[in-house]
């Protein structure tokens, strides 16, 4: 298994290390943006993954070494979500990040991980942080909010004045906070990050592999109610449909203060 289809904007690599799949959010120069084509290839290739009876363990990490992911792309996919509504990202309104998989996916996080990064990341389940790791939701200062569970699974993984921080004043936490509120697992030196996540990878590759998804989905399915996804999908349409959302992302793009006017 080597390199996934691309997309024609950005592109998954996936790799197959013994029962451990690399799966890499390949678009460096954009920091790692996520495009449409990319969250389809995501959904296809986590698909895959949780088929292949060769793997048992997934590692998910970003290329280069200044983003693991900076969120869905401001340029392309957001404007869609504004223009043609949030069923254009996920038409399920259950689904969130990595909801597909049950194998283990273990996060090896450099640099940023913002917006939909965090949404990805909130859907693995062990997570390595380079020392130069830092994680935020920079949707409110955007006039949005972030979707595909983060409301849900945030104030489950880390302490609720954090997640309230982090979601309504856009609190960036660096890594060694991410550990103390136990949104990662580790800190590493950035350039042992990936060798780190691979080495736990194996671990988990040598256990029993129907113990441990069974494991996970007992988790998962105790704590991950799809009414509470659902509920998040309808109120982000209340966001995503109000002129302070257009107005936030356009302020990025002309590189300005946003001017929100409450509608
Ligand atoms: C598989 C099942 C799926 C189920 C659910 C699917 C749902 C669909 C996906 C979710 C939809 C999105 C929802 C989400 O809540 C909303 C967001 O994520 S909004 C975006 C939030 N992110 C940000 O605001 C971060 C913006 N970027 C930055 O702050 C900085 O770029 C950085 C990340 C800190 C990196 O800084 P630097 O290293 O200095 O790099 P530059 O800033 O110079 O950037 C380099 C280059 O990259 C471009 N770029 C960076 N971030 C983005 C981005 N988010 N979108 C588009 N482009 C980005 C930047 O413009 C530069 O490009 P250049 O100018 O060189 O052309």
């Amino acid at each position: 298994m080597t390199r996934g289809e691309g997309a024609a904007d950005g592109r998954l690599d996936v790799r197959l290390d013994g029962h451990v799949a690399v799966v890499t959010l390949d678009r460096p120069e954009k920091r790692n943006a996520l495009t449409l084509p990319m969250v389809a290839a995501l959904r296809e290739v986590t698909a895959r993954l949780q088929a292949e009876s060769a793997v048992r363990v997934v590692v998910l990490t970003g290329a280069g070494d200044k983003a693991f992911c900076a969120g869905g792309d401001l340029r392309t996919m957001i404007p869609v979500a504004l223009d043609a509504g949030r069923d254009t990202l996920n038409p399920d309104p259950t689904e969130r990040f990595l909801s597909g998989i049950t194998k283990p996916v273990v996060a090896a996080v450099r640099g940023a991980c913002f917006g939909a990064g965090l949404e990805l990341l909130l859907g693995t389940d062990l997570r390595v942080a380079g020392s130069d790791a830092r994680f935020g939701l920079p949707e409110a200062a955007l006039g949005m909010i972030p979707g595909d569970g983060t409301h849900i699974r945030l104030p489950q993984q880390v302490p609720m004045a954090v997640a309230k921080s982090m979601l309504l004043r856009g609190e960036v936490l660096d890594a060694q906070r991410a550990v103390e509120v136990g949104l990662v697992n580790e800190v590493a030196a950035p350039e042992d990050v990936l060798d780190v996540a691979m080495s736990i990878a194996a671990e988990l590759a040598a256990k029993g592999p129907i113990a441990l998804q069974t494991s996970k989905e007992i988790v998962t399915r105790t704590t991950e109610s799809a009414a509470d996804f659902a509920l998040e999908h309808a109120l982000n349409g209340r966001v995503l449909s109000s002129q302070d959302a257009r107005e936030g992302v356009a302020a990025f793009l002309e590189k300005r203060d946003p001017q929100f006017r409450g509608h």
